[in-house]
Parts: structure tokens; C-alpha cells; sequence
């Protein structure tokens, strides 16, 4: 995993070096990566020498820092020029300006068609509130060539370096070259749409950010293999984890089958459906003919290590005692217990009592509103991602939400985030693959191991990222269809 920062952090860092007269050089230090890319992104698109490429220059330091890159790119022959955005010549920053002039470089009010590459140094981590640069442009007869690329300087104008939200509206980067670390804003909500191709520049900055104590996480494709790979040679089938499964109903049989295939996929040594086989056998009958090594069972057996329960549950008085038994027996043994769709429906203040510290939620948006109208209806904050947050330290229990990205929390506040890379996972099912792949994984941890909750996050935040990995290779495949996408689980594995 990798770390990143909201805004607010990285301006904290920063702080910590301009305090002791580091500003000026932080600043040119941006602006040369920020000139430095641009080259490589001019290269691939043609020539260097003889270009044209104009800066959108804000008043603040993002400005200044676009100032000094163009400044940087008219020494390679580049033509240069500015355009003030929402502020007048005199007042963009004083040092930048004065270089970017030094080196030829001209304030405009027009954009030349001729342009390569348009520069985005609007606002950058000081932006707050709303801003429509796009209407901006539009307004003042500012066209962007259509072949033109756009390269954001630290972050696309107009979105929120905390959290990716963008209240007002942005350009879409090509390329975006941010400075001192990766920012969540670039990565998570309509942000990560914003942002294209993502660059880091070091500024010098990194000892402060590495002391920062509640960075964000990002999952990525090694996490996968470190986490899933499959285990060393001296196991038995029980030892590589045993998985019971509470999911599935008459109504609606298949969320079973999903969750079984999905973590038989994932790697797990047994699995166990928690079903009446003499009551009604719509569920294991299916289960079994997808996964004939599947066993059934009528409770959580003392050999099960993990429990993902609710999936499809149906809402008959026998289905009901089944589910909650199965709840009951996960919580007295403290094994990891993994609550999705309506098992959520099955907590009350009581559940939230009890030590969750290995129980994991896995709510979509809709799900969470219900759950905090419910449980907590005096949680102050207002978007799903910080009442996710919230409620997970609230109660002592991990949340891993659901909605375009997947965020993960745990009891302690530590966070991750994975930006969606496909849209095609947006389909009935997937979350119950997901519940089948994160089981799969929780079976193998030992909640009384010193390193559990380390543990338990990156088996969280590596399943998210293994579940949509299979989705971008189903995609590139000819879409995804959920009752196939256990077979991309194993090729996503491999890569
Ligand atoms: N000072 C330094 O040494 C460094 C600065 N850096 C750059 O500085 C940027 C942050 O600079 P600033 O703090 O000057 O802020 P910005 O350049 O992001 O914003 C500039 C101005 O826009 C105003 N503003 C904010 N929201 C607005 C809205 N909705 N409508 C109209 N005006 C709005 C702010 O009040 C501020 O005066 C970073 O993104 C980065 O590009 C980095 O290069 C690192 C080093």
C-alpha cells in the first residue's frame, strides 16, 4: 500500500519548511517536476521546440508555481503565455511573475489555437467553496483547443484536495503533477475522474509527511499478491482458513453461490454453508452443484475460523434463528465475522456493545444511511465516507464502504482508499463476491494474534483491491458478468 494525504496535511508539511524560509525553494523545486512532465507530455504529443503552451494562473502559490514552469519551459524553446484567471496581472504572485516575464513570457486574454498543452494552475490545496472554471472560460471567451492537452499543476482546479469532491465544476487533466505526495483528492470521488494520469514530485517534504500519524492507505496490485498468494507448503485445509457461510435464502439462493465461488476462488481450505438441509435445500442444493466441495452444515462448527454472514438472507422466523444463531456463535468464539446486506439488519445496540474489534460491515451507501438512521442518529457528519469513519470508532467495529470507491476503516480510525477503476462492478452480485473474497481472507487470521489488526487491514484493503482487479479484467474481457467473475478472482491473483 501506499500512502496518501489530504490537503490539509500536505499544507501542514509544508508549513513546517516555509516557517523556516524553505517556500521559495519548495516552489521551484515544484515547478521544475511540474516542467519536467510537461516536456515529457509535449514530447509524446509532437515537438518540444516551438511549441505553444499557455498557463490558466490563479493568484496564489499554484499560480506561481505554473509562472516559474512556464519559465522553466521557455528555456527549452517553448512559447510561453498566461492567462490570469479571477484576478488581475498585478496581483499573481510577485517572484513567479517576474521570471515567467524575464523569460518572454506574455499575459494574454485569448487562447491561441495553436496551443499544445494548457497549464491548470488555477487554484491548488488553498481552494475551498465552489468554482466553475470551465463557465469561467466559457464566459470570457477562453476556448481550449480540442487537441489540446491539459496538465493540472498539484490538482485540477476546483476540487477539494481533502476529500475529491468537486462542488462547483473542474477541467479534466490529461496529466496531473502534484507535489510532495499523492493527495486523496486526486484519487477519491469525482476527483480521481479529474485527475488522468497521476505524478509525483518530491519537494523535499518527505520526513514531514512520514511523521504524519493518520495518512491515508491505497491498496495496490502487489498488496494482492503478498496477501493472497497461496501459503507455504506445510498447511491442511483447515489451517489455510474455514469459511462459514450464513447467505442465501429460497428468495434469493444465489447470493450463496456467489459468496461460496468467490472465496473458493480467493483460496480457502474449506468452506461450510450454514443451512437446514432437512428444511429446504433451494440454497445448498445450487451451492453444492456450483461447488460440490462445499460442505453444509446447520451451525457454525467449532472448525470454522471465519464467518461471512448475510447475503440474500430471507426473512422467515427458520431463517431467521439459523442467521442469528450463526451470529451468536461468531461473537462468543471471537472469530472474524463479516456482515453484509441484510445481516446488517440484524444489529442492534446490543451487537454494538459486544467487542467487534474482529467484526467487519460492509454497507453500501444505502445500507449505512440505515444503519446510522438507526444506530446512530446523532452522528454529526454529513457525507457516507466520515460517518463511515465515525461509526467504525463509535462502535469499535470495521467498515469497509461501498459506493464508486471502496474505503476501508478500522476501530482505531486508520483509513484506505480505493478509487474505482471500473464502473462495470456496479451491478447486483458483485457485493456478494466481495463478502466471498474478504471471508476468504479473514479465515486465515488468528484474531488473538499481536498483529491482528495490521493484519486484518491489509486482508480489507487487498480484497477490495483483488475484487476490482477481477472487474477491470472481466471489463477488458467484454464486461462483467457476475456469475463468471469468480474466474477472473483467479487471474487477478496471478498478475
Ligand atoms: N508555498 C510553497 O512553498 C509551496 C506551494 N505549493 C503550491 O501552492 C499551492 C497552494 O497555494 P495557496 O495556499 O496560495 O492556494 P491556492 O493557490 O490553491 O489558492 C489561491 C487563492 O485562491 C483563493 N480561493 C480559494 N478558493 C476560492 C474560490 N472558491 N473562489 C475564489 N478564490 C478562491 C484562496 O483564498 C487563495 O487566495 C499548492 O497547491 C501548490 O501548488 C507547492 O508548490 C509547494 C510549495
Amino acid at each position: 500500500m501506499y500512502r496518501a494525504y489530504t490537503g490539509t496535511q500536505v499544507r501542514a508539511a509544508e508549513k513546517v519548511w516555509l516557517d523556516s524560509g524553505w517556500g521559495a525553494s519548495l516552489m521551484r523545486r515544484a515547478a521544475w517536476g511540474l516542467a519536467q512532465h510537461t516536456l515529457v507530455f509535449l514530447h509524446t504529443r509532437g515537438r518540444v521546440y516551438g511549441s505553444r503552451v499557455l498557463g490558466l494562473v490563479g493568484k496564489g502559490n499554484n499560480g506561481g508555481d505554473t509562472l516559474w514552469a512556464l519559465s522553466f519551459l521557455a528555456s527549452r524553446g517553448v512559447a510561453v503565455a498566461a492567462v490570469a484567471i479571477n484576478t488581475e496581472a498585478e496581483h499573481l504572485h510577485a517572484d513567479g511573475f517576474a521570471a515567467f516575464k524575464r523569460a518572454g513570457g506574455r499575459v494574454v486574454n485569448r487562447i491561441n489555437p495553436d496551443t499544445a498543452v494548457v497549464l491548470d494552475g488555477v487554484f491548488g490545496t488553498g481552494f475551498h467553496g465552489s468554482f466553475d472554471l470551465p463557465g469561467y472560460l466559457a464566459d470570457h471567451e477562453l476556448h481550449i483547443p480540442v487537441g489540446a492537452g491539459v496538465v493540472a499543476c498539484d490538482i485540477p482546479s476546483g476540487i477539494d484536495a481533502d476529500t475529491g469532491q468537486i462542488t462547483g465544476t473542474a477541467l479534466a487533466a490529461h496529466l496531473t503533477v502534484t507535489f510532495g505526495a499523492n493527495k486523496v483528492g486526486l484519487l477519491a470521488g469525482a476527483g480521481g475522474q479529474h485527475s488522468g494520469d497521476i505524478h509525483v514530485v518530491d519537494i523535499g517534504i518527505q520526513t514531514t509527511l512520514d511523521a504524519v500519524e493518520d495518512p491515508w492507505f491505497v491498496p495496490m496490485a502487489a498488496d494482492i499478491l503478498s496477501v493472497y498468494q497461496t501459503p507455504v507448503w506445510d498447511v491442511h485445509k483447515y489451517s489455510r482458513g474455514a469459511l462459514s457461510v450464513c447467505a442465501g435464502s429460497e428468495q434469493y439462493p444465489g447470493a450463496a453461490v456467489l459468496v461460496v465461488n468467490a472465496a473458493e476462488a480467493t483460496g480457502v481450505g474449506y468452506v461450510s454453508l450454514v443451512a437446514d438441509p432437512l428444511n429446504d435445500t433451494s440454497v445448498s442444493d445450487k451451492v453444492l452443484t456450483a461447488n460440490p466441495q462445499a460442505v453444509v452444515e446447520n451451525q457454525v462448527t467449532d472448525k470454522a475460523t471465519a464467518l461471512v454472514i448475510g447475503p440474500g438472507l430471507g426473512d422467515t422466523a427458520g431463517d431467521k434463528d439459523s442467521a442469528s444463531s450463526a451470529l451468536e456463535t461468531a461473537l462468543r468464539r471471537n472469530i472474524p465475522l463479516l456482515i453484509d446486506a441484510s445481516g446488517l439488519d440484524m444489529l442492534d445496540e446490543s451487537t454494538l456493545a459486544q467487542d467487534l474489534s474482529a467484526t467487519v460491515l460492509t454497507p453500501h451507501v444505502g445500507e449505512l444511511s440505515r444503519l446510522i438512521d438507526r444506530l446512530a442518529p446523532d452522528l454529526t457528519e454529513t457525507t457516507p465516507v466520515e460517518q463511515a469513519h465515525s461509526f467504525a470508532q463509535r462502535f469499535g467495529v470495521w467498515m469497509v464502504l461501498k459506493s464508486a470507491d471502496t474505503y476501508v476503516f478500522s476501530p482505531a480510525g486508520r483509513r484506505a482508499v480505493h478509487p474505482a477503476k471500473t464502473s462495470e462492478l456496479a451491478t447486483a452480485g458483485t457485493g456478494d463476491t466481495l463478502a466471498g473474497i474478504l471471508g476468504a481472507g479473514m479465515s486465515t487470521l488468528d484474531p488473538n494474534h499481536q498483529d491482528f489488526s495490521d493484519q486484518l487491514f491489509a486482508v480489507l484493503a487487498a480484497g477490495v483491491r483483488l475484487h476490482s482487479r477481477a472487474g477491470e479484467l472481466a471489463a477488458a474481457d467484454g464486461g462483467v458478468v457476475v456469475s463468471t467473475l469468480a474466474d477472473y478472482i483467479r487471474t487477478a491473483k496471478q498478475r
